[in-house]
């Protein structure tokens, strides 16, 4: 198996005369499922296009499976796309959308029918053949629309936004899965999210990208728990931010001191980190909602804004009405500056 499966190398990618990324490097291993994450306008499409073939880049080189793909067409990468508007033929029925591709490989019938019904089978569809795609569901669609890419057996299987689309309980279904496909398959699959909880859900490792650069590579573990940047931090849920100066923890709003003293630049806190109903330092409630297995403050404090979670069984506290909290060093992230 291969650690350089797909190999991006000084890759450079451009819109006219403005770059949107520059000099990226990426080494994805054969049958990985990776997440590329980040916000709006980072970069994370243009990444995926390049590697499809849909954008040429600036400079840089492109690599799959060892092969230079760089200037090579789109059609000849071994690449299947799946885009989250699904892009099926709507006047075909779920068998000819899947088995459109193969016959264009003028394949036998008859591997063209074992080749689609073992497709249509892989993604959970069986019985569906005849439909069209407007009489199935968004998350049969996107299911048709997987079979469809899968068929032509791709190398690197690219996802933009895949799950998007889909109602909040149908994505959490997908995320499992898409999962299982993957792993059936054992494809490389890449896939596009601005959404952290799906790609600490379903990828083996996480590219989080930030104004077209790599913040940060990681497991999703490694990067729920061990974020190097204030940027990684902020995007992965750590909500709560100070920098810290002269035994203080310091923000644009104010300050509070420090009960214990830090070497750290820079000091995160998930809100389950913070703790309510007691510590130093006191704040008024600003807002507080149920979330089933805990409390959601939002605390008014001299930091400005302190997000916290109280565990269940705590006494609420009223809005408006003052609350103590801590911001424990032991639950913190220490982070560079
Ligand atoms: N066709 C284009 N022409 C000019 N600039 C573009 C074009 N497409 C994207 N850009 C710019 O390139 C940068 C990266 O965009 P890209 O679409 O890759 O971001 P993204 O991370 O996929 O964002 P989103 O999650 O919103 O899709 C942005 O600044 C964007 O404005």
């Amino acid at each position: 198996m291969s650690e350089n499966f797909v190999q991006l190398t000084d890759l450079t990618l451009s819109y006219g005369k403005t770059v949107a990324v520059p000099e990226l490097n990426l080494s994805i291993a054969e049958g990985e499922l990776v997440a590329l994450l980040g916000p709006s306008g980072c970069g994370k499409t243009t990444t995926m296009r390049a590697i499809a073939g849909l954008l040429p880049p600036t400079s840089g080189r492109i690599l799959i499976d060892g092969r230079d793909v760089t200037r090579m067409a789109a059609n000849k990468r071994g690449i299947g796309l799946v885009f989250q508007s699904y892009a099926l033929f709507p006047h075909l029925n779920a068998f000819e959308n899947v088995a459109f591709g193969l016959r264009l490989q003028k394949m036998s019938n008859d591997e063209v029918q074992t080749r689609t019904m073992a497709g249509i089978e892989k993604v959970g569809l069986s019985g569906f053949e005849k439909r069209k795609p407007a009489e199935m569901s968004g998350g049969q669609q996107q299911r048709l629309s997987l079979a469809r890419s899968l068929v032509m057996e791709p190398k690197v299987l690219l996802l933009d936004e895949p799950l998007s689309n889909l109602d909040a309980r149908l994505r959490l279904e997908m995320r499992t899965e898409l999962q299982r496909v993957q792993r059936e398959t054992g494809v490389t699959m890449v896939f596009v999210t601005h959404d952290q909880a799906e790609a600490l859900a379903m990828a083996d490792r996480i590219v989080l990208m930030n104004a077209g650069k790599i913040e940060q590579v990681g497991t999703p573990e490694d990067l729920y728990a061990r974020p190097e940047t204030a940027f990684a931090a902020d995007f992965i849920g750590f909500e709560n931010i100070f920098h810290v100066k002269d035994g203080a923890l310091v923000s644009d709003a104010g300050s509070l001191p420090m009960t214990t003293a830090s070497d750290a630049a820079i000091l995160a806190w998930r809100p389950g980190g913070v703790q309510v109903g007691q510590g130093p330092h006191q704040g008024a409630v600003l807002a507080s909602s149920f979330a089933g297995e805990h409390r959601e403050y939002v605390i008014d404090s001299a930091l400005g804004q302190i997000k916290a979670d109280a565990p269940v069984g705590a006494a609420a506290v009223a809005i408006g009405d003052t609350i103590a909290f801590d911001l424990p060093l032991h639950t913190a992230r220490a982070l560079d500056a």
